[in-house]
């Protein structure tokens, strides 16, 4: 027998007609859609790659995280956080918001589903998204599915995928060496020398993590990095920096932040961090790298628990050797290196999205909406109320288009039973 390949693929795949808009991720991004377009009454399907809504948040986040910001800065739209939740809720909290808002607002995203595909039709005018199924289900595993819709919602977010530096010599290296996604708590590392490479937010963290439990950390600070206090005299300094953008602009609120730094933290060079020459918000939405929130490594890379090292030349089986001709003995590495966007991997359009999977046009305006239906929600690099900001745009510009196509729909099916009668 001869196997047309195209007819196998025809006759193994179901197709899934979605009467209303296709949304890749169940992550705050597509929940915060979801929740905005079931109060316009407008259907839709919600792919999601893992078995469970927020799975950064509950799969790939270590034990001690709280938000960082405080919560009325990461609530999602049309349900507030419960009164009596702290000013930074706990990891555990968040996601218990998160379940209750999927809940309330009767979300029941198709998990298991991993996006490989999504390309425009241009001559039927639909989105055609294929999904392999993923997970534990034996009888879904590698199950291909193709969900064809009018409208396509990138919601997979910015830290989609992690990053994982190729860095000489790591291969030869003995000990355990993970990403930071896979971090829970430093008890497994009671004693040990740890080098952790990179000073984000979760490299800091996870350094001072690792002196709670004992270890030895060592912070590799490369370049240059931007560390504000968490709060200055009580306040939340992101707070205060909302407060002055909405009279002063950037470049002097920035210079506001640095001055409240350097008064809270004193002169960081000493310490071996050097600060970008671009101010901290301004990098922000530039580069999306984010300021470090001091929440207590400082303290300890001050009184030496916590020791800063420069780049990393390479690995050897015990040891690392840095770029300035040092080597330092460590038993485990972690790589708190970065995330980055998944979508150039499956979204075949080069229009709306760089070839970084982020929206070519900037935020406020021109971040959420593409051509022939299709939007993002969650890459503003403004964290949980930029995805919710674009959330409330995407779902109002849905349904308006989504209104008009189903009164047209139910004009030509009056017609047509009108005519029939003849
Ligand atoms: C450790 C950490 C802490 C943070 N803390 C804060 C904070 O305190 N405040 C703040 O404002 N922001 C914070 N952020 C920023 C963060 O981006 C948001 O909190 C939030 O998770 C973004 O939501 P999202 O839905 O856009 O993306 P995600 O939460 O990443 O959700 C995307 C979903 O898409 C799914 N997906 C990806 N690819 C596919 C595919 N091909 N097919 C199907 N599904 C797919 C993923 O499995 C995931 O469930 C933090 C980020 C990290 C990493
Ligand atoms: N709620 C909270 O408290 C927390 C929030 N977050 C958020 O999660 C997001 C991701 O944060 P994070 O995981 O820290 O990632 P980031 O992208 O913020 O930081 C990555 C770090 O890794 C460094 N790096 C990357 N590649 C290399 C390399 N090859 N060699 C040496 N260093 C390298 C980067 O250095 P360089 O800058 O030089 O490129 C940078 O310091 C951020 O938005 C952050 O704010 C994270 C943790 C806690
Ligand atoms: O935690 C994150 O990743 C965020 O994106 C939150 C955030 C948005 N804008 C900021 C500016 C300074 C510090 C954190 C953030």
């Amino acid at each position: 027998m001869v196997r047309i390949p195209d007819m196998d693929d025809f006759f193994s795949r179901r197709c899934v007609w979605v009467n209303g808009p296709i949304i890749v991720g169940a992550g705050p991004s597509g929940l915060a859609v979801g929740a905005c377009l079931k109060e316009q009454g407008v259907p839709f399907e919600i792919l999601e790659r893992s078995d469970c809504i927020a799975s950064l948040w509950q799969k790939r986040t270590y034990d001690r995280l709280k938000l960082h910001l405080p919560k009325q800065f990461c609530q999602l739209p049309k349900m507030p956080f419960p009164a009596h939740y702290p000013e930074y809720p706990t990891r555990n909290q968040f996601i218990e918001y998160l379940e209750n808002y999927a809940k309330n607002f009767d979300i029941k995203p198709r998990f298991n589903q991993t996006v490989q595909s999504a390309r425009y039709d241009e001559t039927s005018g639909l989105w055609r998204v294929r999904t392999v199924g993923s997970g534990c289900d034996a009888g879904n595993r590698n199950a291909e599915i193709e969900y064809i819709g009018r409208w396509l919602v990138v919601a997979t977010g910015e830290n989609a995928e992690q990053v994982m530096p190729d860095l000489d010599g790591l291969g030869e290296f003995c000990g355990p060496v993970i990403h930071v996604g896979e971090y829970k708590s430093g008890e497994r590392y009671r004693g040990k020398k740890v080098i952790v490479v990179g000073c984000g937010n979760s490299g800091m963290e996870v350094c001072l993590d690792l002196c709670d439990n004992d270890a030895f950390p060592s912070m590799v600070v490369r370049d240059s990095v931007h560390v504000l206090p968490r709060e200055v005299l009580g306040k939340s300094t992101f707070g205060l920096a909302v407060f002055f953008m909405k009279w002063l602009p950037l470049w002097m609120v920035d210079k506001i932040m640095l001055i409240l730094a350097w008064l809270v933290l004193g002169n960081l060079e000493k310490l071996g961090i050097k600060r970008p020459s671009m101010g901290p918000l301004e990098l922000k939405n530039v580069s999306g790298r984010t300021p470090v929130l001091d929440y207590g490594a400082l303290s300890k890379i001050r009184s030496g628990d916590i020791k800063v090292v420069p780049g990393v030349k390479r690995f050897w089986s015990k040891k690392v050797e840095l770029v300035d001709g040092r080597f330092v003995d460590i038993d485990a590495v972690i790589l708190a290196t970065g995330y980055r966007s998944n979508v150039p991997q499956w979204l075949q359009e080069t229009d709306f999205f760089t070839k970084d999977g982020f929206p070519k046009g900037g935020f406020p305006n021109n971040n959420w909406k593409g051509k022939s239906g299709l939007y993002a929600v969650g890459f503003t690099r403004r964290g949980l109320s930029g995805a919710s900001s674009d959330a409330v745009k995407v779902s109002q510009d849905i349904a308006k288009g989504w209104k008009e196509e189903t009164k047209q729909t139910r004009i030509g099916a009056c017609h047509r039973r009108c005519f029939s009668q003849f």
